[in-house]
């Protein structure tokens, strides 16, 4: 059996000595892109902080390449093979573009690698990364977690605050990632983005799993969406007082919070 890239199990994170994310056992394959989903505040964010070491991991294993690392220092997980895009994580805006990914390259990673990903910086490689715009910043970010040749990449919402047409263009290097082997695990606000991108999909409901099955099993069912992002009674008939799909619908114009229903009580 292929041992998973990342592999969580009975995994209980803290933020600020509280508990925020309570058994969550899942894994991450090589070659694939495993989608979470979830409601503002399900926990997104602090479960990939428990992963790379940014938040306290209560209980529980993750194991990267079957090796346990939820007690290393962040440092170590990163050169273990786990690379962090993490939320609104920004670039070294008076280095150039080169030196913003050299600063971060260590390993085999390989600046080519990065280029030939995003052809519009190696355009730019000379240019202060602060004159660029916001989605190719956003590829530097990227990029820098790719030159240090993970195994595992993590990647939280990197279509915050971005254009429709930009996001799309970002989402195609995410499945890029994976054919090269990458495991990448994408936390995404546009859901059945996320899901279009996707191979496996979890959502995670006030810190716990309440899902866990194929992307093509959610994708383009909003309803279900919502039960699981919020729980209680199932949709019948949409009106007003429903509100809009959690980050939803299948591009980033569409609406991102939403009405409810429910599969675990
Ligand atoms: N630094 C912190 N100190 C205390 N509580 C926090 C902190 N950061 C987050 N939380 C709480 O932890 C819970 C989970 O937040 P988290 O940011 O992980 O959720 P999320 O699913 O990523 O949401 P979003 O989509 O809004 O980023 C929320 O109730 C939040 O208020």
């Amino acid at each position: 059996m292929t041992v998973p890239a990342l592999a969580l199990e009975g995994v209980g994170v803290d933020r600020a000595e509280v508990p925020v994310i309570h058994d969550v056992t899942l894994d991450a394959a090589p070659g694939a892109v495993t989608v979470i989903l979830g409601a503002n505040g399900a926990g997104k964010t602090t479960l990939m902080d428990g992963i790379a070491g940014l938040a306290k991991v209560r209980s529980g294993t993750i194991r990267l390449d079957g090796t346990p690392i939820e007690k290393l220092a962040t440092f170590r997980r990163a050169r273990a093979g786990l690379g962090y895009v993490e939320q609104a994580r920004t670039t070294f805006r008076t280095l150039t573009v080169e030196q913003n990914l050299l600063v971060s390259q260590s390993g085999d990673g390989d600046l080519g690698t990065v280029y030939k990903l995003f052809p519009e910086l190696d355009k730019r490689r000379n240019l202060q990364a602060g004159y660029l715009s916001g989605g190719e910043q956003q590829m530097v970010v990227l990029g820098r977690a790719l030159v240090t040749a993970p195994k595992v990449v993590l990647i939280d919402e990197m279509s915050l605050g971005l254009a429709p047409l930009v996001v799309r263009r970002l989402m195609t290097t995410v499945g890029e990632l994976a054919s090269m082997g990458i495991a990448v695990v994408l936390i995404e606000q546009f859901a059945n983005l996320a899901l279009a991108a996707g191979d496996h999909a979890h959502v995670l409901r006030k810190g716990g799993v309440v899902f866990s099955g194929p992307c093509s099993e959610l994708r383009g069912d909003d309803e279900r969406l919502h039960r699981l992002y919020f729980g209680g009674p199932p949709l019948t008939t949409p009106g007003p007082s429903t509100g809009p799909v959690p980050g939803g619908g299948a591009t980033p114009d569409a609406p991102r919070n939403g009405p409810q229903e429910s599969e675990r009580p």
